[in-house]
């Protein structure tokens, strides 16, 4: 695992309004922001989730319905780690070279591809790392792309199930996000949405809103990364409820919608089916 130990020079500086507010309004600020927490990013959520959110990643892709053998797409993928869960689930895994006969002719491996695509070079950059550090067979089909989640670079009807894990807030057109990833899926399978959960309860907004600002917050500003963490606030606030995820999948195409409260309530996860 990475170390923490990152040097705060060795991080981009961000552009602020005179106010010293950082400003988060186009792509090209949240392509930057992701480019910045790159090398912190992980461990970060690590500590400020003591590991849950590993357990909720890994609902997320069961919910996706990946199976041996599909061709999975995570999008918003980050550093992978939906994409690593997902090449878990559609294999290969066990090297094709091992059950090939005495001949000596190459066996190309399977068409079979998990592939993770993100705008920030810097995220794909730390996740083709993680790959190379890994030695399970399934991972060699992982294919890591950059691209727009809002121009998505594949034909119609392209996969059997895919994945967006804390990405669908942070794109900013939903609308668009959405319809593209109805459009690349395959008729009959299954988008898995992970996020913050805008939840509808008083309550449970408050105690979020609390640990981000007197846990999450703190612990990232001591990483010069107090504006960067504190743009989550915002961006849940800014985000759709449960229900509303809900009316949008229906709303570009998707035949059934579903949003889980998970995480106490802090996380969400919306399961459509095309
Ligand atoms: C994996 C998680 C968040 C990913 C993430 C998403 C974003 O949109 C960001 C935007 C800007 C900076 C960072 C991120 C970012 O890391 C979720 C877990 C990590 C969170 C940072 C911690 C959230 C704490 C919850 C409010 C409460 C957790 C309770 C748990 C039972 C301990
Ligand atoms: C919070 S990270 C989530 C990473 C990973 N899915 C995970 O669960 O940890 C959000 C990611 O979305 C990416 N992103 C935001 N808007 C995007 C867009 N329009 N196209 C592609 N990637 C985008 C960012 O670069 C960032 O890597």
């Amino acid at each position: 695992m990475a170390s923490l130990h990152v040097p705060l020079s060795s991080l981009p500086r961000p552009s602020f309004r005179p106010t010293g507010k950082l400003l988060i309004r186009c792509s090209a600020d949240r392509q930057a922001l992701f480019n910045r927490i790159a090398p912190v990013y992980d461990n970060l959520n690590d500590l400020l989730s003591l590991g849950q959110h590993r357990i909720w990643k890994r609902m997320a892709v069961s919910w996706s319905g990946a199976k041996e053998g599909d061709d999975v797409l995570d999008i918003c993928c980050g550093s992978g780690d939906l994409t690593f869960l997902l090449s878990e689930k559609v294999g290969p895994h066990v090297s094709i070279h091992g059950i090939t006969s005495s001949s000596s002719s190459q066996v190309l491996w399977s068409s079979v591809q998990a592939v993770g695509l993100d705008f920030s070079n810097e995220q794909l950059l730390i996740a083709s790392t993680r790959q190379k550090l890994r030695s399970k067979t399934c991972y060699k089909n992982i294919k890591w792309m950059e691209g727009n989640a809002l121009d998505l670079p594949f034909p119609d009807s392209s996969f059997d199930a895919v994945t967006i894990g804390y990405g669908l807030r942070n794109v900013v057109d939903r609308h668009r996000a959405m319809t593209e990833i109805c459009r690349v899926l395959k008729p009959g399978s299954t988008l898995s949405v992970l996020d913050f959960n805008k939840s509808i309860n008083p309550l449970s907004t408050t105690v979020q809103e609390l640990m981000i600002d007197n846990i999450v917050v703190p612990v990232a500003s001591g990483y010069g990364l107090e504006n960067e963490y504190k743009y989550l606030k915002s961006s849940i606030k800014d985000f759709l409820t449960g229900n509303e995820l809900e009316k949008l999948a229906l709303e570009v195409g998707f035949s059934t919608a579903e949003h889980f409260e998970i995480g106490f309530g802090f996380m969400g996860n919306l399961v459509a089916i095309r």
